[in-house]
């Protein structure tokens, strides 16, 4: 039927419309990226992840942040300024735990950026854990989710980099974070607390005006 199959077609195309183009995301983008070379499809999988976060978070509360653009820029934006800080310190195939990933910041931006890094995404909250998996499934990604505490992971296991994004009770998450970065790895935190970890390089994250970047190398 003519009538039948014009509806699916129109609901499929209604299914597919993104909710910002590639070219607004990369705008929005711009302030965090600049030096960096972005290839366009990252732009298409951005904008898979914005509408999957934006899908869930209608039903679950994964992030108090609900508006598209300001997702972009504050979620996207400051995930990728830490991957641009931590392409140029990182060997392409390096390990990294994001420490209470949420809904997946700042892991899975820097894991789409840099695609041979091995990132791990710790959450033990059960539905942001189940979101991070649908993530990883609908992004095609080999990205590995640690859905418990990162303190129950077994102790020999360590990374080369692990980053903390508004983890709550930071000085403690801090704490049960360092043990688990190699020596000559690198501790990150993404935070409006400039003076979170003291003596280390203090990078300011455009945008906002309030985020600091903090990375700590961790000594030999
Ligand atoms: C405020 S959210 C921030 C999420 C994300 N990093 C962001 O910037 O949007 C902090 C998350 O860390 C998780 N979390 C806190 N401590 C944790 C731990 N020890 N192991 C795993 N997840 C943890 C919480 O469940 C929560 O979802």
């Amino acid at each position: 039927m003519p009538g039948v199959s014009f509806l699916s077609a129109l609901h499929y195309t209604q299914k597919r419309m993104p909710t910002l183009t590639e070219a607004r995301i990369a705008d929005l983008l711009a302030p965090y990226t600049e030096s960096l070379s972005m290839e366009s499809a990252l732009y298409g999988r951005l904008s898979q992840y914005l509408d999957l976060l934006l899908r869930w978070n209608a039903k679950t509360n994964l992030t108090a942040i609900r508006e598209p653009e300001e997702i972009v820029r504050r979620h996207f934006g400051e995930s990728l300024f830490a991957a641009r800080h931590l392409a140029s310190r990182l060997a392409p195939e390096a390990a990294l735990l994001d420490f209470g990933s949420g809904a997946g910041f700042p892991g899975l931006p820097i894991q789409l950026l840099l695609p041979e890094l091995r990132v791990t995404l710790a959450e033990s909250q059960g539905k942001k854990a189940s979101f991070l998996r649908e993530a990883v499934r609908t992004l095609g990604l080999a990205t590995e989710v640690w859905s418990a505490r990162v303190e129950s992971m077994p102790a020999e296991r360590r990374f080369d980099a692990v980053t903390l994004r508004a983890v709550d009770h930071m000085q403690e998450a801090l704490a049960a974070a360092r043990p688990r970065v190699v020596p000559g790895g690198w501790l990150v935190t993404l935070s409006a607390s400039r003076s979170l970890i003291k003596d280390t390089e203090q990078i300011a994250v455009p945008g906002s005006g309030e985020g600091w970047l903090t990375m700590e190398r961790i000594s030999e």
